[in-house]
């Protein structure tokens, strides 16, 4: 068997190149660190696309971004170069064998499973034919990687990962992405930052970690989803309920714990505890036998009874929780343990447990309103979602991004009349929220407060926000400026911030201002970095 140090098979320039690649295909693709290795693994090549990070923009689908399709090319050429030398392959050491695997990976993913066509494949309940499709896909790369894989040392070839275990790592990252991608969009810091704690709660922080162990292990931890009401908590606990690891079985050529299994429910259940009874909380949570309470008239199996190994019990509103059921439910996050109603036979939940809730938890802890050991249990990974206001204060101009996506959520927009009918939408919609809203308008129900603003102009041609938004705070540095306690500097640098944020973009406020556009975008952030009001 060739020792890894000794091996000449690769170049040093190859081996570098293929280890940059080999980060990129681990790291989070939310994250500024992934463009920057796509700069490092694209050298002169590299095309500067004004992303900090990936964001969805009208324009730009993932795979079709410039820089991808780049290393795309550069990753084929490579396969396609020491395939043609079988004998350079068959010397790789271990760690070399593991780069290789790596680019084999990264090319079979582009090639298999990326692409808007493959959506089928990521869809949370998967009907006959989808399993067609999944089952036609697995015997592709399947064979793809046994072809590319076969010229090396056979002592080698064994310490790679197994198929089926890389195929189901490609589809749990396929509908990560797409649910982190798709779904949670907004072009504002914030956001993008959101969107990398999403990746982050999925995969943790070591990727390489998480595809050797970890990925048993991720139902152990419970996520907790904190934001205001309408930010999107929902969205994120779907996103990452519905991308947990699912095993492939490559003898039933299906992924494990299907919404097929016998018994087993969709994987992803959501229970909104405000608007139940005690009694239905704990019915619903953890079944009941016949007769357990007035009403009971058979069994029935609770959600974390029914939830696959796979799934995600989602309890949103976990701050109204009953303390007696909080008791129930740390011992789900201990032991995993829970009895139906009227029963004392211990049951095991298999899935993952993700709460939310919009009320500062550790303040009702302190308060004695929450369990302390309960929050402890909730609270390893927790994910906090900014405000509409936090987003648009970071860029004034994400809004014109968001309005758009809800417009075409509205409209439907499928074709091509549709999507015009969306973009008009989305205009008007902009235009007159920039016409009557303040530009610091509050937005206190957040993105579920837009979609409805979106929905009345649509049918109203104009939004009138709720009572408690109207008054507005004053913005302190008008006080100041009253005192005449500001420089000229600083008074020119919040005046252009405002500007800046009613306008929603540079290049209008520079035109009202009558400055230049880099002018007005320095002291913008001047007006932010001081961060005075
Ligand atoms: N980042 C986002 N991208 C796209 N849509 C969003 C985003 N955030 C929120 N929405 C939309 O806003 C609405 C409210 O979202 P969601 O129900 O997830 O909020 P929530 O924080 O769970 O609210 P609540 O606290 O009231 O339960 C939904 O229609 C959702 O699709």
């Amino acid at each position: 068997m060739p020792q890894s140090p000794a091996s000449q098979a690769l170049t040093s320039q190859e081996r570098q190149w293929l280890s940059d690649l080999s980060e990129l295909t681990h790291c989070n693709p939310f994250e500024p660190r992934r463009i920057e290795l796509e700069r490092a693994v694209l050298g002169a090549d590299f095309v500067p696309d004004g992303g900090a990070a990936w964001s969805l923009n009208e324009t730009t689908l993932h795979d079709e971004r410039p820089n991808v399709l780049r290393i795309n090319a550069l990753a084929q050429q490579c396969l396609d170069r020491l395939g043609s030398q079988p004998e350079r392959l068959a010397a790789l050491g271990a760690d070399d064998a593991a780069r290789y695997d790596d680019l084999v990976t990264y090319a079979l993913y582009y090639r298999h499973l990326a692409g808007a066509r493959n959506a089928v494949l990521v869809a949370p309940s998967t009907d006959a034919a989808s399993r067609k499709s999944l089952a036609k896909v697995w015997r592709a790369l399947r064979d793809d990687r046994e072809r590319l894989l076969a010229p090396i040392h056979p002592k080698v070839r064994a310490t790679l990962t197994d198929t089926p275990h890389v195929f189901a790592c490609l589809h749990q990252v396929r509908r990560a992405f797409t649910q982190i991608f798709d779904c949670l969009i907004g072009e504002s810091g914030p956001a993008a930052r959101l969107r990398a704690q999403v990746w982050q709660s999925i995969f943790t922080h070591d990727m390489h970690r998480y595809r050797r162990t970890l990925f048993r292990r991720m139902g152990d931890l419970s996520t907790l989803v904190t934001g205001p009401s309408g930010a999107g908590k929902e969205l994120v606990a779907r996103a990452v309920g519905l991308s947990q690891y699912r095993p492939f079985d490559p003898e039933g050529e299906r992924l494990v714990s299907d919404a097929s299994d016998k018994n087993a429910c969709e994987p992803f259940v959501a229970l909104n505890l405000s608007a139940m009874s005690p009694t239905l909380i704990e019915s619903e949570l953890f079944g009941h036998l016949r007769g357990a309470f007035t009403g009971a008239v058979a069994d029935r199996a609770g959600w974390l009874d029914l939830c696959p190994p796979s799934g995600a019990v989602f309890l949103d509103e976990i701050g109204e929780l009953d303390p007696a059921i909080q008791v129930k439910l740390l011992r789900v996050t201990q032991s995993r343990d829970f009895c139906r109603l009227g029963d004392s036979r211990p049951r095991r939940f298999e899935g993952k447990l993700i709460a939310a809730t919009n009320r500062d938890l550790a303040a009702e802890m302190r308060q004695g309103a929450f369990r302390e050991d309960l929050y402890y249990r909730l609270c390893s990974d927790r994910i906090v979602v900014p405000s509409l206001r936090e987003q648009l204060d970071d860029r004034p101009e994400a809004l014109g991004g968001l309005i758009r996506f809800l417009t075409r959520r509205v409209v439907g927009a499928a074709g091509d009349s549709d999507d015009c009918e969306a973009e008009s939408l989305a205009h008007e919609t902009e235009t007159w929220i920039r016409a009557h809203l303040p530009a610091d308008y509050a937005w206190p129900g957040n993105t579920r407060e837009l979609e409805q603003c979106v929905r009345s102009v649509l049918v109203r041609s104009e939004y009138r926000p709720p009572e408690s938004a109207a008054p507005r705070h004053r913005e302190p540095w008008l006080d100041s400026a009253a005192r005449c306690e500001l420089t000229a500097d600083e008074l020119l640098n919040h005046y252009c911030r405002k500007v800046h944020a009613q306008q929603g973009g540079y290049e209008q406020a520079a035109r009202l201002l009558g400055l230049d556009r880099r002018t007005v975008k320095t002291r913008v952030e001047a007006a932010n970095t001081g961060r005075d009001d």
